[in-house]
């Protein structure tokens, strides 16, 4: 079993002061942790850091118990990542891009054809796997985006919003492949507004507002959006903060 990802004492501030603080995470290996809080909470800005995306001001990053400041290619190319727009080249087609991406990560040549075949069955691509990139429709996209961070099988998985465009199959797709992620050691983060369907594929919930980790969520309990809201509404109280956000 290898190590997880974490953050310790991790902040990060933007030019003109948004930004994230006092961030201490950590998503052990075989769970699917998943990170929840309103628009502009800090979310991408947390993924971005764990994936040296962005530097922090302050503190550790550690991806498999190695500071991500000494992580050399091997260490990346175990790691599948959507945060903002996937890696896809718009004139590539389907399997072309799929094949860069499996290149991209250093699979080896001789099983890449299988791994990208597997892939293009597992996230039901194969109607488009010929046609080019730039036609798919957005959910198809995201489909493809997604297959091309996980079909390498990735001990370390973070994904940010992955099921924005994807129809209810899609949803119960990609939750089937994390879980089977997890339940093969990795560890995954994924970001999402849906309380309801984190509520499905999440073994822990962790609340950000305003730039800081604000508590956790049970997925097995009852009313998920209320205990998530007297969270926030509690945090907001205790900064100060303006009320009436969510009128
Ligand atoms: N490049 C940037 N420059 C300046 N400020 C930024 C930048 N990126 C993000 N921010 C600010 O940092 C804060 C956190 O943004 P972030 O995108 O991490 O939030 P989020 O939780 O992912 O939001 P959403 O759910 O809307 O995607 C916001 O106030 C945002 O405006």
């Amino acid at each position: 079993m290898t190590e997880g990802m974490t953050l310790r004492g991790v902040g990060r501030s933007y030019r003109g002061g948004a930004g994230v603080r006092d961030l201490d995470l950590e998503v052990r290996p075989g769970e699917v942790h998943a990170l929840v809080g309103l628009n502009g909470a800090g979310k991408s800005t947390l993924m971005k850091l764990l994936l040296g995306m962005l530097r922090p001001d302050i503190g550790t990053v550690s991806v498999g118990s190695v500071d991500i400041r000494n992580a050399r290619p091997e260490l990346w190319a175990r790691v599948g990542q959507v945060v903002e727009t996937p890696l896809a080249y718009p004139e590539f087609t389907v399997t072309q891009n799929l094949l860069a991406a499996a290149r991209l990560r250093g699979v080896a040549s001789a099983v890449r054809t299988t791994m990208v075949d597997d892939a293009i069955d597992g996230f039901r691509l194969a109607d488009f796997a010929g046609n080019r990139t730039r036609t798919l429709s957005s959910g198809n996209r995201q489909r493809l985006g997604l297959a091309a961070a996980l079909q390498h099988h990735p001990d370390f998985v973070v994904l940010d919003e992955p099921t924005s465009f994807l129809d209810p199959a899609g949803t119960i797709l990609l939750r089937e492949i994390l879980r089977n992620r997890a339940l093969a050691g990795a560890a995954v983060l994924v970001s999402s507004h849906h309380l309801d369907e984190v509520a499905r594929i999440a073994d822990r919930i962790t609340v950000m507002n305003a730039g800081r980790l604000i508590g956790g969520l049970d997925p097995g309990g009852t009313e998920l959006e209320r205990s998530f809201f007297d969270l926030v509404l509690h945090d907001d109280e205790k900064r100060g903060a303006p009320a009436g956000r969510f009128a």
